[in-house]
């Protein structure tokens, strides 16, 4: 039976699942760590790649491969190849006043009006995440750098490029869902907006005429063969894509279902068969990896909220999540507003956390545990919210990442999210979805390889809107502060 490989390199580790082709049985994993920071070589990506590859018995029985990767970061390549600065992640918040730019100048000098063309031109209004920011920054900050732009690459569209051998920068590819996250890519028309890219580089478009932008694959559509010289010549490519647009896939996702991710970033996004375009920043218009749309909202944090958290209180993951459960709704009204790396839903990308209404009673260790994971899902519950004013419709959600392995969180989530919390065994999802389209690129279907999924548990529970009220009081009380 062929097998296929699904490559995830996330923020925090570079994750390998080997499943069969047509039943998607898992065979063998492996995974290794990513250094910390927000700009990062993208050599370490490859590195990691490797050890995880190994760590999952290698490739060489392996029909076909196809990566997922964290949105957004900046590639820069010279016209040899080279990587000219190490990456800009989608969490590095440099870029959050070249966004602002942005929005003004598109706008004529009006944010309202750029926000809203912004939205039109490719259903996202740039934050400080987009790499059409980052580009902005760059152009700034490190014009002799931008200078030696020949090509941009986000970090699945590189990987993917290593693995092909990089023979040239013209075969660079990508799919729709990542090109979606640039901020230069109209996922409705599915073509690069050359204009917008040289908004961002303060260039005329004739001038960005020579870089070279991934070509974008359609969702099933073979990147060709591995490099023989890393022993890959067997292994047939796929486009790869985006993360979030990866979980979708991995779950199997269908238009009007929506994940919970919480992961390094706190993702709610829902397949859906339109776009969407909004003005407001607070949704972006992403593509999926099957040929819909993935209407997302992003927050900047999510695991690292419980993970500090955890190591505040000395505690592993499981004794966070008995410290949670063992205090009441509502932590005796102390609240964790959970912005410790700034955040980008909403966009306070200067914010900074902050415990609120600290009493004698509230400030307890259980209650602190409480708090994390209540502000977390406080912060979640407002990109169910933003999703709902889009017209999306969100009343279960299928929660995938690091942190749905916490009790807590799951137990939690229903009654501040206000919807039923599907929970499937503990997993690797995005790898799971790239896997997934290397077994469709491999078939050559029209549809994906129907995989089940497995186990999945089901949690419902009351609302607490007053939990949630608390939250949005302290949060807005934020805001407010920041926002003058
Ligand atoms: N039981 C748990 N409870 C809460 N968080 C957890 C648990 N297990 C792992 N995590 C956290 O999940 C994160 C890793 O999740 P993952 O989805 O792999 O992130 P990413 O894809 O962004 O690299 C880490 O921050 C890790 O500490
Ligand atoms: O910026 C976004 C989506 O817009 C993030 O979701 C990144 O794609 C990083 O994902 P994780 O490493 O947290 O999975």
């Amino acid at each position: 039976m062929a097998l296929v490989a699904g490559i995830d390199s996330s923020t925090q580790s570079c994750k390998v699942v080997i499943r069969e082709a047509d039943t998607g049985r898992l065979v063998r994993s492996g995974s290794a760590a990513h250094p910390p920071g927000t700009e990062v070589d993208p050599e370490a990506w490859w590195t990691a790649l490797g050890s995880a590859v190994e760590a999952a018995g290698g490739l060489a029985d392996v029909a076909a491969l196809a990566v997922a990767g964290q949105q957004h970061g900046l590639v820069c390549l010279d016209p040899e190849g080279r990587v000219i600065r190490p990456a800009l992640l989608w969490n590095d918040t440099r870029s959050a006043d070249a966004a602002v730019d942005l929005v003004r100048e598109l706008g004529d000098g009006d944010l309202a009006v750029g926000s809203s063309r912004w939205a039109d031109a490719v259903g996202t209004v740039p934050v400080a995440s987009l790499t059409v920011s980052k580009l902005r920054w760059l152009a700034d900050h490190e014009p002799q750098h931008a200078e030696r732009l020949a090509a941009i690459a986000l970090p699945h569209d590189w990987l993917t490029w290593r693995l092909s051998g990089a023979a040239s920068l013209d075969t660079l590819v990508t799919d729709r869902s990542d090109a979606s996250g640039t901020g230069y890519f109209d996922a409705v028309t599915g073509a690069y907006r050359h204009d917008l890219l040289a908004l961002a580089l303060r260039r005329h478009v004739a001038e960005v005429a020579d870089i070279v932008l991934p070509r974008v694959l359609a969702p099933n559509e073979p990147a060709g063969r591995g490099d023989a010289a890393l022993g890959l010549g067997h292994v047939t490519l796929g486009p790869g894509c985006g993360d979030n647009a990866g979980a979708a896939l991995g779950l199997g996702l269908v238009p009007g279902q929506t994940s919970l991710s919480l992961g390094t970033s706190g993702v709610v996004a829902s397949v859906s068969s339109t776009p969407t375009h909004d003005a407001s920043g607070l949704v972006s218009g992403f593509a999926d990896a099957t040929g819909h749309f993935l209407p997302l909202a992003c927050t900047l944090n999510a695991s690292r909220v419980l993970d500090a958290t955890a190591g505040l209180l000395g505690v592993d993951h499981a004794g966070l999540s008995e410290l949670a459960l063992a205090a009441t709704p509502g932590a005796d009204g102390l609240v964790l507003v959970p912005y410790l790396e700034g955040e980008r839903t909403p966009n306070l990308p200067t914010a900074t956390g902050s415990l609120h209404h600290l009493t004698l009673a509230s400030m307890t260790r259980p209650n602190l545990a409480r708090a994390a994971v209540e502000g977390l899902l406080g912060l979640m519950a407002g990109c169910v919210t933003a999703l709902a004013a889009q017209g999306v419709d969100v009343r279960r959600v299928t929660l995938v990442g690091g942190a749905a392995r916490s009790d807590a969180v799951r137990q939690i989530a229903p009654s501040l999210l206000g919807v039923t919390v599907d929970v499937p065994e503990p997993g690797e999802y995005v790898a799971d979805g790239a896997a997934r389209q290397a077994a469709w690129v491999l078939s050559g279907g029209a549809t994906p390889p129907d995989w089940a999924i497995g186990e999945v548990a089901t949690f419902d529970a009351d609302p607490t809107p007053d939990v949630v009220a608390r939250y949005s009081a302290a949060a807005d009380e934020v805001a407010a502060r920041l926002r003058g």
